[in-house]
């Protein structure tokens, strides 16, 4: 069993940042989390976690909890991640997810921080020519948001050739769902996804569903994306801590997804199955920039970490989705 070192989250605030922190407590890791609170919320961090509301790019109050926390690893979330927004304002993710990590990847040099896992996404892959797509397809990205993450991608290889720390990118297909326990869940304001959506609009919070494109070369003409469980993207991040704790030579770079695409329509079917319903869809125009399909390759994780996803269904992570969208509407009265 590796030493316990003390873990900094940043983005702990956040939707997947606060199920990391959780899957980290319930394997026994202290945890800490820093967040500037731009989309996440305090409550979702739990009160006996070290907290910190600030920047990353905050070099002095990162080597301060660096310090006062003892930390030997980050898990890093923090980042802006609405690919629309950063066509519009490329510098806004080029400051917040380069720029600002580059100067976090410095504090944990200057602060002798062994172990960085990083959020990085199946968006630096852009619009793959195969499927599905493996860690070796080129990444080449066609949006500043993943170009922002490719770039923390090249960063992280290279302090860690340079440096006495290792590291793991993990390269995340599309998250959804929430704790199975209720504790947290996916709050953003104002989301964009699919599934988050879809629960909405099942709520009566929205009065329908948009199908973004109905000619896609797929089975049934909308996007197909692999959807991946919150809840075991979480655990994933809690084996790549230990294998960089075990094996302090190597590096890892990781899709994570179940390796299954299902279309836009089949999402909304469960939804209504979930909910003994029937949304109202819009078919609706292409939005710009989506692949018609893309799903992970994941036998790289599958072979590199003993990772046994737990809820590898659609029903569940829609049930997941669902039971968290309706306690949130109690949170927000
Ligand atoms: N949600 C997805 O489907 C998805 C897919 C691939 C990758 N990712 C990556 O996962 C990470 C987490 O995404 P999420 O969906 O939980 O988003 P989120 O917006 O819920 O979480 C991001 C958190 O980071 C905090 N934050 C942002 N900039 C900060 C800064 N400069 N300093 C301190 N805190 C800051 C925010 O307040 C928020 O709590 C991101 O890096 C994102 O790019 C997400
Ligand atoms: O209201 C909606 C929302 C989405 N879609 C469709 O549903 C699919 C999934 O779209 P999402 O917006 O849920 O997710 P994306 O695949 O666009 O992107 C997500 O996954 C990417 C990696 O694959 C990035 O990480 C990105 O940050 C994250 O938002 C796409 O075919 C999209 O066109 C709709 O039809 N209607």
């Amino acid at each position: 069993m590796p030493d316990r070192l003390t873990v900094l989250v940043t983005g702990g605030a956040g939707y997947i940042g606060s199920h990391a922190v959780l899957a980290l407590r319930d394997a026994g890791w202290p945890v800490a989390v820093v967040d500037n609170l731009v989309t996440g919320f305090r409550w979702a961090v739990p009160e006996d976690v070290a907290f910190y509301e600030g920047d990353i790019a905050d070099s002095a109050l990162v080597a301060k909890i660096i310090e006062e926390q003892n930390i030997g690893a980050i898990m890093h979330f923090a980042g802006s991640v609405v690919v629309p927004e950063s066509v519009e304002n490329p510098l806004k993710y080029y400051d917040n997810n380069s720029a600002k990590s580059r100067s976090l990847i410095e504090s944990a040099v200057n602060g002798d921080v062994k172990h960085f896992i990083f959020s990085s996404t199946a968006a630096t892959y852009g619009i793959p020519d195969v499927s599905p797509v493996s860690e070796d397809t080129p990444q080449k990205p066609i949006n500043p948001y993943g170009m922002s993450k490719l770039m923390t991608e090249h960063m992280l290889r290279d302090v860690s050739a340079a440096h006495d720390m290792n590291f793991c990118a993990l390269r995340y297909f599309n998250v959804a769902g929430a704790d199975p326990e209720g504790r947290t869940g996916q709050s953003t304001v104002g989301a964009t996804h699919l599934i988050k959506i879809a629960v909405e609009a099942a709520l009566g919070k929205r009065e329908s569903v948009a199908v973004f494109g109905t000619d896609y070369d797929t089975p049934d003409g909308t996007g197909v994306r692999d959807y991946i469980h919150v809840f075991d993207l979480a655990a994933a991040h809690v084996l790549a801590l230990e294998a960089l704790i075990d094996e302090p030579q190597q590096n890892h770079l990781l899709n994570c997804g179940y390796g299954q695409g299902f279309s836009v329509l089949e999402v909304l079917d469960a939804v209504d199955r979930v909910t003994n319903l029937k949304l109202n869809r819009i078919m609706e125009a292409r939005r710009a920039g989506d692949p018609d399909s893309l799903i992970s390759d994941n036998s790289a994780i599958m072979r590199s970490f003993p990772w046994q996803p737990k809820y590898a269904d659609l029903d569940q992570i829609v049930t997941h989705a669902l039971a968290w969208e309706r306690k949130l509407g109690e949170i927000q009265g």
